[in-house]
């Protein structure tokens, strides 16, 4: 297979922190964690609430705040991604929908900040035809942000992006506040985005939606990469999946029993030594208690667990 356009190497994220006394502490949040991107596909990363998925699409951008360091290494078309590079192709050929609506600048007309330093008829053209196909009217383009809804605001984010000139999308929760229709108008650009050579990045906690349109389906768990599956193998039903916070995730989904698994993510302070997921799982013996397994490549996917095989 050829190089991927991202490629992102035992990436690690912690955060110097202060606790009692004013004592300083590194938080380790996302650890050992591996993922490529191909051109031509649509790998969607699900997995649960502060497991750390918006940190690592702000990992990629260069855009964590300064108390977080950073190691491992991050490439885009095989030459790593520096910050000299980042700074040229953030916003253009790598395009960031982030999460939350605060990243608009709340003291600018929306048409103005989805065109950027880019003043000139044609970039006014653009954003006027993003905003068609997403619904936003004329009268929206002279808004501020703090008078649009939630819905407006995500979709304000999304054609943003969807008129730069990108080869790759980092999408984190593209939909919530989106109706049904539009949240599909959304996942299937991303899917004729990914058909025309280029690549996405979505995070979501929407399996659905995912399974839908991505080509795999990589599942955090409390600050790394539990498993990357294609998503045939979630099609096949759960035997086909590897890891048991997979198979949990799977069975949790309402067509397959709401199947609650008992317990919850530890916290970053509390994290185990071995593998994250042992306390909750029903296989884990000593050894998963006490190391954490490699990612083992396991058929067409790949799995961080001693019991896969
Ligand atoms: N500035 C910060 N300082 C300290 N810790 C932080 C900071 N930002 C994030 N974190 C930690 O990183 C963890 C992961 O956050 P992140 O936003 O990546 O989660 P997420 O998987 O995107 O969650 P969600 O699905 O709710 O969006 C959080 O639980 C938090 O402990
Ligand atoms: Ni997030």
């Amino acid at each position: 297979m050829k190089n991927p356009l991202l490629e992102v190497k035992d990436l690690s994220i912690s955060f110097r922190m202060y606790g009692r006394g004013l004592k300083q502490y590194h938080q380790q949040t996302i650890s050992n964690l591996s993922i490529d991107v191909h051109k031509g596909e649509l790998l969607a990363i699900v997995g649960s609430s502060g497991s750390g998925k918006s940190l690592l699409a702000h990992g990629i951008m260069g855009l964590l705040p300064n108390n977080a360091t950073m190691g491992g290494k991050v490439y885009y078309e095989g030459k790593e991604l520096t910050e000299k590079r980042l700074e040229k192709l953030r916003g253009n050929k790598i395009a960031l929908i982030p999460q939350s609506i605060s990243h608009l600048d709340p003291l600018m007309k929306i048409a103005r900040q989805v065109q950027g330093t880019d003043r000139s008829t044609e970039s006014r053209e653009r954003q006027r035809a993003s905003f068609e196909r997403y619904d936003l009217c004329q009268q929206s383009e002279k808004l501020y942000p703090f008078q649009l809804s939630g819905g407006m605001a995500r979709r304000v984010l999304i054609s943003t992006a969807a008129q730069k000139d990108a080869n790759l999308i980092i999408a984190d929760e593209p939909t919530p506040g989106l109706d049904v229709e539009m949240a599909m108008k959304t996942l299937n650009y991303f899917r004729a985005f990914a058909d025309q050579g280029k690549a996405v990045l979505m995070i979501t906690h929407d399996i659905d939606l995912a399974l839908q349109v991505a080509d795999k389906i990589a599942v955090f768990y409390a600050g790394t990469i539990v498993e990357i599956a294609p998503v045939s193998d979630f099609h096949k039903g759960v035997e086909a999946l590897r890891h048991p916070y997979t198979k949990a995730l799977y069975k949790a989904l309402p067509q397959n029993g709401f199947e609650v698994t008992r317990g919850c993510q530890p916290y970053d302070k509390d994290m185990p030594i071995g593998c994250a997921f042992a306390p909750r799982c029903s296989r884990a013996d000593e050894k998963c208690h006490q190391d954490k397994s490699p990612l083992k490549q396991l058929g067409e996917g790949r799995v961080r667990c001693h019991h896969a095989f």
